[in-house]
């Protein structure tokens, strides 16, 4: 299985997902530079966190724009697996593959911590070595995680049981109904801000990120 992991200038996570997925997991992965366009040859392409473009303008609202960026999303549209995490997924928001946005913390400050997140759903491949409703450790860290939609957008996401985490005792950033990860409607594309990447070697205090990339390799590798 495949990795591709997307670098902006201003990139910071890069590394720590490709630790995961090189180093852990034993798996293909590939650095690719936003200015590549021919990323064909990945199973799996992760956007990771940082502050692309220095966060000018609102987090991810630059990187967008970035060449492979529409790479990313027709390798979305032919049903691949798209995961964004914290500044990945405030990317994904902006280039339409998730909706909704994350907006500044509601207190107005960057928070660093750990939180407790509730797995809502575990039948998608994301999920699946979790148990349903279970509660994990994962580190945050963000100054815009505040997720945002509409309220019939958010209605839909409930609804459609894309909702995957949530804030669980707390709400660290005050985004509605506790979102802290959503997938699109397919289930291909996923965006979180919570850090598994930060949670995948006890050397780090803790494990629980790691299932998430455990769960998707054995599904790709049952249908290869
Ligand atoms: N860790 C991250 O990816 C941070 C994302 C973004 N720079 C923010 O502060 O919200």
């Amino acid at each position: 299985m495949k990795f591709g992991i997307i670098v902006f200038p201003g990139s910071n996570c890069d590394r720590d997902v490709a630790y995961v997925t090189r180093d852990v997991l034993q798996q293909p992965t590939r650095m690719i530079w936003h200015e590549e366009t021919d990323i064909t040859d990945l199973d799996v392409v992760v956007v990771p966190g940082g502050f692309s473009y220095g966060d000018y303008l609102r987090c991810g609202a630059i990187a967008r724009f970035s060449p492979v960026m529409q790479q990313v999303v027709k390798h979305a549209q032919t049903g691949k697996f798209v995961l964004g995490i914290c500044n990945g997924f405030q990317v994904l928001t902006e280039v339409g593959l998730l909706p909704g946005a994350l907006m500044r913390n509601r207190e107005m400050h960057f928070v660093c911590d750990r939180s407790p997140i509730k797995v809502e759903r575990n039948n998608l491949p994301w999920t699946q070595a979790y148990q349903s409703g279970e509660i994990i450790t994962l580190p945050i860290a963000h100054g815009e995680g505040q997720f945002y939609a509409d309220k019939d957008v958010v209605q839909q996401l409930e609804d459609n049981r894309q909702v995957l985490f949530r804030y669980q005792d707390n709400n660290p950033n005050g985004s509605i109904n506790s979102i802290a990860g959503i997938c699109n409607l397919q289930g291909n594309v996923l965006g979180m801000m919570p850090h598994p990447e930060r949670a995948s070697d006890p050397m780090l205090g803790g494990t629980d990120g790691l299932k998430l990339f455990e769960g998707l390799l054995a599904r790709v590798e049952a249908l290869a």
